[in-house]
C-alpha cells in the first residue's frame, strides 16, 4: 500500500475531480459520509455529547460536514469553528452553510476565546488541521489542543492528528492532538510509523473516499507499507518434485563463549522458514551444545575453542547470515576482513558483524552488493552518524543504504527495509518482541529465504513480515511481556498458514 506525501495526496484529489467529472465538494462529502458511518455503527444512537473541533479549511469543512450528518441523525452535538485563519476554503464555507440552513450555529472561537468545557464522557471530533499544516499553530489555538489533550475525552482525528505536519517535526510537541483513534483517507501517513510521530495516535484507520484507482497504481512513492495484500505475491509456492537442495544451503557464522544460543536460534530460524539444509560456523566450543539443540542443522568449527579465527566455508553455500554473537576481537575482526574480501555472494549481516563494519569503516566498501544488513537502533547510529529527528534519519539510512548498494533494515515498531531509493515500512510486530535473540532469529529468517532463491529485497522485506506475524501470533498465545525469541521461531510455520487467511489489516497502533 502505497504512503503518499501531502502533495501527492493533493494531486490524487485533483486528478479524481478531473476523471470522475464530479464537483470538489463531492469528495468532502463522501469523507463526511464515511466518518459519519464509521462514528454511527458504533454508537447506535447513544445519547453522548459529540464536540467538534473544525478548523477554516477542507479538514475543518469535513468535521463541518459531518456535524450535519450527525444532526439528521439526532446525535447531540457542539460544534466550534476554530477560526485560526480569514482565508476559508471554499467546501468549508460550502459546507458551512449547509449546516446554518439546518438552523446550527457554530460557535466560532479566537484568540481571545475561553476554553470550552469538555468532559471525560465527552467524544471529541478533531478536524482542526489535516494535511495542510504547514507551519506552527498560533499561540492560542496551540492552547485549545493542549485543552482538548488534558480533557481525557476520547479524541477521534480526522485525517491525521491536529498540530502534526505529514512530512515533518512538529514545531512544538505540546501543540499536537493526542488522538485516542485518527480515521485517515484512503493512504496512510508516512508519521504514523515513526517513533517520534507515531506516538500521537492510539490505533488509526483508513477510510476509503474513491480517489481514483489509476493514480494510485501508477503514482511512483518513496515509502510502501507493506500489509498482507503487498507481501503475498512475493511468497513461492514449494514445488512439489523438489528435493532439499532446491531450497538451497544456508551458513550462519558466529557465536563464542557463552554466545553459541544466538547462532543456534539463528540456524533454527533459518530451517523454519524453509531452507533446505543449515550449517554453522562457530568456535569449537559450540559443537557439543549446537549437535544436541538442534539436530537438524550441521555444524564447522573454528581452530579456536571460544573466538571466530578464520572462516572457512569448504563448500559454495546459497546464503550466509553473519555476526550474532561473535564479538569484536581483533581476530575475529582480521578473520571478518578477510572474509568479506574472499566472499562472492551477497551476506546477511547483524550484531557484531555490525559493530565491526562501524568500527572499521573501510571495510564499508568491501561488503558484497545486496547484502543485508540489520542494525537496531543503536547499531545503525554507528554506522550512519547520529541523527537529529526521525526524518534525517530515515535520509542517512536511504543515503547510506543506496552509496553501498544494499539492503538496510531499520528495526522498531514498524521495521524500514531501505533499497534503491525507496523505504518498506512493515506493518505486523509488536513490543513483546523487543526481546533477546529476536534479532538473531531476524536474520536467520532472511538468510534462509535467501537461500531458497529469493532476491535480497524480497527475502528482506518477506522475512521482516513474517518475523512480525510470528510474533504476534506468539504474543496472541502468551502475551506479549512472556514472549520469548524461540516463540517466534515456533510460530513461523503459523505465520505463513496466516499470510494467506488474514484479511488485508487496514489499522494500525500508536503509541
Ligand atoms: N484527497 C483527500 O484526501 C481529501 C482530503 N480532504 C481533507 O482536506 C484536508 C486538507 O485540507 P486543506 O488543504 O484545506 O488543509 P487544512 O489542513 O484543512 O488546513 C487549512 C489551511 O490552513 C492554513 N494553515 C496551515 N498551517 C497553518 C497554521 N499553523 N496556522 C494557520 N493556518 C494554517 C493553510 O493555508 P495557507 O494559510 O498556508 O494558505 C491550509 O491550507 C485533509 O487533511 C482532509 O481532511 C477531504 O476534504 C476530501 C478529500
Ligand atoms: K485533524
Amino acid at each position: 500500500m502505497k504512503i503518499f506525501t501531502a502533495n501527492q495526496i493533493y494531486k490524487a484529489d485533483k486528478f479524481t475531480i478531473e476523471k470522475q467529472q464530479i464537483p470538489s465538494d463531492a469528495l468532502m462529502e463522501r469523507a463526511a459520509t464515511q466518518l459519519f458511518e464509521w462514528i454511527h455503527s458504533r454508537l447506535q444512537g447513544a445519547e453522548v455529547t459529540i464536540q467538534l473541533f473544525c478548523g477554516i479549511g477542507n479538514n475543518g469543512g469535513d468535521g463541518i460536514a459531518l456535524a450535519r450528518h450527525l444532526k439528521e441523525a439526532d446525535y447531540n452535538i457542539q460544534v466550534h469553528v476554530v477560526n485560526y485563519s480569514e482565508k476559508r476554503s471554499k467546501d468549508f464555507l460550502l459546507n458551512l452553510e449547509r449546516l446554518k440552513d439546518r438552523k446550527i450555529w457554530p460557535e466560532f472561537l479566537n484568540d481571545d476565546c475561553v476554553m470550552p468545557e469538555i468532559s471525560p464522557n465527552d467524544i471529541i471530533v478533531d478536524a482542526i488541521f489535516g494535511i495542510g499544516l504547514n507551519r506552527a499553530p498560533s499561540e492560542w489555538v496551540g492552547k485549545l489542543i493542549e485543552h482538548i489533550n488534558a480533557s481525557q475525552a476520547f479524541v477521534l482525528s480526522v485525517d491525521i492528528p491536529s498540530g502534526l505536519p505529514s512530512d515533518r517535526m512538529p514545531w512544538n510537541t505540546d501543540h499536537v492532538i493526542r488522538a485516542s483513534y485518527v480515521l485517515s483517507f484512503q493512504v496512510p501517513k508516512l508519521v504514523f510509523f515513526l517513533p517520534e510521530t507515531g506516538v500521537y495516535q492510539n490505533q488509526w484507520e483508513l477510510l476509503d473516499i474513491g480517489l481514483d484507482a489509476e493514480f494510485l497504481v501508477k503514482e511512483e512513492v518513496d515509502y510502501e507499507f507493506m500489509t498482507q495484500f503487498d507481501v503475498q505475491p512475493i511468497y513461492r509456492p514449494r514445488l512439489k518434485f523438489s528435493h532439499k537442495g532446491t531450497y538451497g544451503h544456508a551458513v550462519i557464522v558466529g557465536g563464542g563463549y557463552g554466545k553459541i544460543g544466538a547462532v543456534q536460534m539463528a540456524a533454527n530460524a533459518c530451517l523454519s522458514i524453509g531452507a533446505g539444509l543449515a550449517t554453522t560456523f562457530v568456535p569449537e566450543c559450540g559443537y557439543h551444545s549446537l549437535q544436541t539443540a538442534l539436530p537438524e542443522a550441521m555444524v564447522l568449527t573454528d581452530a579456536e575453542d571460544d573466538y571466530i579465527s578464520e572462516i572457512k566455508i569448504p563448500f559454495k553455500p546459497n546464503a550466509i547470515g553473519i555476526g550474532m554473537g561473535m564479538g569484536t576481537k581483533e581476530e575475529t575482526v582480521q578473520a571478518f576482513g578477510k572474509f568479506l574480501k574472499e566472499v562472492d555472494l551477497p551476506l546477511v549481516i547483524d550484531a557484531d558483524g555490525l559493530n565491526i563494519l562501524s568500527q572499521n569503516p573501510k571495510l564499508l566498501n568491501e561488503i558484497p552488493k545486496l547484502s543485508i544488513l540489520t542494525p537496531h537502533p543503536k547499531e545503525l547510529e554507528r554506522l550512519i552518524g547520529e541523527w537529529k529527528n526521525d526524518f534525517d534519519k530515515l535520509d542517512k539510512a536511504k543515503t547510506f543504504a543506496t552509496k553501498h548498494d544494499i539492503v538496510l533494515v531499520i528495526k522498531g515498531a514498524h521495521t524500514i527495509t531501505f533499497y534503491g531509493g525507496k523505504g518498506y515500512v512493515n506493518s505486523t510486530g509488536n513490543p513483546g518482541m523487543a526481546t533477546a535473540g529476536s534479532g538473531d532469529v531476524l536474520t536467520g529468517m532472511i538468510t534462509g529465504l535467501v537461500a531458497m532463491g529469493y532476491d535480497s529485497l524480497p527475502a528482506t522485506v518477506l522475512g521482516v513480515y513474517l518475523h512480525g506475524l510470528a510474533g504476534d501470533i506468539g504474543a496472541s498465545l502468551v502475551s506479549y511481556d512472556a514472549l520469548k525469541a524461540t516463540g517466534i521461531i515456533e510460530n513461523i510455520g503459523k505465520a505463513y498458514l496466516e499470510l494467506f487467511k488474514r484479511p488485508e489489516p487496514q489499522e494500525g497502533k500508536g503509541a
